[in-house]
């Protein structure tokens, strides 16, 4: 299957991913489905275990799933070979890792480490590509620090040339993982930052993995995992009040799958002691759900204003 140009730069529905260690089976990711459109930024948040490390190896190519699909800029990950894996990783993706062992050459300066992708691809003459390597290191604020190794740098300046060197061959898309997990929060600020400005400048889709709940203030859209599925969406914008003045507005949305399957927030589940079934009821405009046995009353599911309690159904029949 091949996206058009048009189509969405990360698409996965139903994405499964089961381990088998020592005879037992752990489901990492268990029908997850997720659309990136094209120049979007996005964050995946999720506690431990959740499985945002399986989705972004297997984003990545390093990995394959073992049921469902996805496919990255019209590249079909499940069914690519091994020469449209390289091309695929070389061009189409770029990476960047918490480690920067993982990210950087340590015997080479920020400058070199920054060319290494462009004379890999092979497909632009040496002045082109110095020019490049100069154009990154002024994009990302490193020219100071261009004839520097990666030891020489602080934590920031390193994930900054991470991010150069990702970039290089104007890859579509630029994969995340824990950026800043090994950055102190004011760097953790300056590196998300700098990944804001890269997708608004070089307009590449950006998707950032990380366990850090303040990455949302960075972003338009923050997705969370719970077990190996997306669970909500938080979306920001802004917006102008009757003063002129910005205001900022976040709204929690569930993520609801293909086949109308939702899960309703934990601390909406807690606060109402949902359990074991809920009763439903479709009202004009939203779904009401109730405890299903006789707890305490109405909340909604759906994003619509709360019901009265006069809505709540007696037999059912509202379905
Ligand atoms: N190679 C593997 N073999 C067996 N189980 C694995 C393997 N990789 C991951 N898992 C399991 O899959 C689940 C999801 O792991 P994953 O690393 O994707 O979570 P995560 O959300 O990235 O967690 P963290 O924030 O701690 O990195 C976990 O239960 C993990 O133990």
């Amino acid at each position: 299957m091949t996206q058009g140009a048009a189509g969405p730069d990360i698409l996965c529905l139903d994405l499964v991913r089961i381990f088998s260690a020592d005879g037992v089976e752990v489901q990492a990711l268990q029908g997850l489905n997720l659309r990136v459109e094209p120049g979007e930024l996005v964050a995946i948040v999720g506690a431990s275990g959740s499985g945002k490390s399986t989705l972004l190896t297997i984003l990545s190519g390093l990995d394959r799933p073992t049921g469902g699909s996805a496919v990255v800029a019209g590249t079909d990950l499940l069914t690519m070979g091994r020469r449209e894996r390289v091309r695929y990783q070389r061009h189409t993706v770029g990476f960047v890792w918490q480690q920067t062992s993982r990210n950087l050459l340590p015997y080479l300066t920020a400058a070199e480490n920054v060319a290494v992708p462009l004379t890999l691809a092979g497909d632009r003459a040496a002045p082109e590509r110095a020019a490049r390597v100069d154009a990154l290191c002024e994009l990302l604020e490193i020219s100071h620090v261009r004839d520097r190794r990666p030891d020489q740098m602080s934590g920031g300046e390193q994930q900054r040339t991470a991010l150069a060197v990702a970039v290089a061959n104007a890859p579509r898309v630029l994969l995340a993982d824990e950026p800043t997990g090994e950055l102190d929060e004011a760097t953790s600020v300056e590196v998300l930052e700098a990944m804001r400005a890269m997708n608004a400048e070089l307009g590449v889709t950006t998707l950032i993995v990380t366990h850090d709940p303040t990455v949302s203030d960075h972003v338009r859209r923050t997705v969370q995992i719970r077990d190996g599925r997306t669970s909500t969406e938080v979306l920001r914008r802004t917006e102008l009040d009757e003063h002129g003045s910005e205001r900022h507005v976040a709204e929690e949305f569930a993520v609801l799958d293909r086949v109308g399957r939702l899960q309703l927030p934990p601390d909406f589940v807690a606060s109402l002691d949902l359990r074991d079934r809920v009763r439903l009821a479709l009202e004009t405009d939203h779904v009401g759900v109730w405890p299903g046995h006789g707890g305490r009353q109405a909340t909604d599911a759906g994003g619509a204003p709360a019901s009265g309690t006069g809505d709540q159904p007696t037999d059912g029949s509202g379905r």
